[in-house]
């Protein structure tokens, strides 16, 4: 059942990323415990990007041209061959190195799901297909990657070919397949499309039904708002406004991380009121929510998803621990459950435990998942995702990356080329660029917007933990300051807890005022 959706449509600048990823080093640091070493001896690519310092690798000196060219020919088309739960897909991106003369063994693409290998149209024979039992691992081909290789007694392989010069490495990856469908797809709230919506699957992902959201948001400011209004309370008590009241005000929202904008704001508006007059705790929250209302309307928007993409793609990058994976769960559910074919990529490739948490969620919202070794080329692994969804013609994929500290230059370079591999297959991938924002981490995430906006094209914003945070105010400084869609908010950790953003209601829960 092929249904449109034909939505309004919002449509966001996507910065490109600055050449100067050095401007990371001045950002402020988190704990040096939180740093992670990449892998560089599996990545020579990246290794040879980073003696370049200065800046990222020239896309002219990649050839990409010979696997874009040969992608959407169906002669090319991987051929595979589903072994009981195992089958082997060469990419189509191995497939191109073939033309193009790659000496090395085609790479492998693990299906663990027969249902879902039936969905791929695969040619019936092909003499390179192999079976993945069948081959065993080798030294490192000279792009890093593992190469596989027949052991005796397994079918013979195609002649190798040469290499060409591409900047993501192939790599192996695992598809493991929930057949995700649904009954009646309706869209929900948070997000708009455009574009047509791919046949919709059969089974419905539940979502818990939520509590009331207005109570949740305020339980979850509490602490914000109820140190803010005590403060303010205590600011007012038997005083007239005059300037050192205002400026004390001034101090005080500055200091609850609203920001000097806003925090002017409230002051000038309240002092154009009252000034010279008594002054209540009531009315100075009634002004506060009015005016951090104003600063939000404009960033409170649905994320909007070009279906005639296919696969809209979603990356979602962040400083580590900011809730990256869990959100992407969390997107998921919503999409799956709305009746969209959802594929999820583990491109966090340095952590296990991070590849394993993705395909739980994946499992959970019956979700597609793409996934490779420990240690692999994230990079590679986006563009193999990317393939792969589009194969499967889902209508999202989302790709979960490593954490990362703004200050990483080496990392933050990784995390550009995943951007510039994207966008070999589609100019406009990723066409989302979401950053997710720990509400904890206070006045440090207005500097990590910067850096991932620069780096990695960040166009739309998503903050966790805002569940029992007093920190709350950050979420307005960043909207005055980068002025980025914010799309949804975190209030837990549960699949449930991810709510589209609304201004009025962020605004009245931090000021403590309204039902
Ligand atoms: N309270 C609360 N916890 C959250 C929220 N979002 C994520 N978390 C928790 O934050 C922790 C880190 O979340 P992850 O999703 O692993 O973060 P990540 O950015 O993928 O982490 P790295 O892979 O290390 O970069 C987990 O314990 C999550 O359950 C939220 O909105 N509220």
């Amino acid at each position: 059942m092929a249904l449109d959706f034909i939505k309004k449509v919002f449509t966001f600048g996507k910065s490109k990323p600055a050449e100067d990823a050095a401007r990371a080093d001045e950002a402020a640091l988190l704990s040096p415990d939180e740093t992670r070493d990449l892998p560089q001896a599996l990545d020579p690519v990246l290794a040879e990007e980073m003696e370049t310092a200065g800046g990222p690798v020239d896309d002219e000196e990649l050839d990409f041209e010979a696997i874009s060219a040969a992608e959407p020919d169906p002669a090319l088309l991987p051929p595979v061959e589903v072994i009981g739960d195992l089958g082997l897909i060469p990419l189509s991106l191995l497939e191109a190195e073939a033309e193009a003369g790659t000496q090395e063994a085609p790479l492998a693409f693990e299906q663990t799901d027969t249902e879902a290998a039936d969905a791929i149209a695969f040619p019936a024979d092909d003499a390179s297909r192999v079976p993945i039992d069948d081959r065993a691992a080798s030294e490192p081909g000279p792009l890093g990657e593992t190469i596989l290789e027949p052991v005796a007694g397994a079918p013979e392989a195609e002649a190798p070919s040469p290499v060409p010069n591409i900047e993501a490495e192939p790599v192996e990856t695992e598809v493991v397949s929930s057949e995700a469908t649904m009954a009646e797809p309706i869209l929900p709230k948070g997000f708009a499309t455009t574009g047509a919506l791919t046949d919709a699957p059969d089974e419905v992902v539940a979502v818990q039904q939520k509590r009331n959201w207005f109570q949740r948001l305020r339980e979850g400011l509490a602490r914000t708002s109820s140190q803010l209004s005590g403060q303010i309370t205590a600011l007012f008590t038997k005083r007239k406004l005059d300037d050192d009241t205002l400026q004390d005000l001034e101090d005080l929202l500055i200091q609850a991380d609203l920001g000097m904008e806003t925090a002017l704001r409230i002051t000038d508006t309240l002092a154009s009121e009252r000034y010279g007059r008594d002054v209540s705790g009531e009315d100075v929250s009634r002004i506060m929510a009015d005016e951090i209302t104003k600063v939000l309307t404009p960033v409170a928007k649905p994320l909007t998803l070009d279906l005639s993409h296919k696969p809209h793609v979603i990356l979602v990058v962040g400083v580590n621990g900011t809730g990256k994976t869990t959100t992407i769960g969390k997107l998921a559910a919503k999409l799956s459950g709305a009746g969209l074919k959802v594929m999820l990529a583990a491109g966090d490739t340095f952590r296990a435990a991070a590849i394993e948490q993705l395909k739980i969620w994946a499992e959970r919202t019956k979700s597609h998942i793409v996934a490779t070794k420990l240690g692999a080329d994230a990079a590679g692994l986006a563009y193999e995702a990317f393939e792969e969804a589009r194969r499967q013609k889902s209508d999202v994929l989302i790709i979960d990356t490593a954490g990362r500290l703004q200050n990483r230059t080496e990392l933050m370079a990784e995390l550009e080329k995943i951007v510039r591999v994207l966008g070999k297959l589609d100019p406009d991938a990723p066409h989302t660029v979401l950053q997710t924002l720990d509400a904890t981490t206070g006045q440090n995430a207005l500097n990590q917007v910067e850096i991932f906006r620069n780096v990695a094209g960040v166009n739309g914003l998503i903050m966790t933990k805002l569940d029992g945070t007093a920190r709350g105010g950050i979420l307005v400084a960043i909207s005055a300051k980068h002025k980025l869609p914010v799309y949804f908010i975190g209030v837990g950790e549960g699949i449930d807890d991810l709510e589209p953003f609304e201004a009025s209601d962020f605004a009245r829960a931090i000021a403590g005022t309204g039902a």
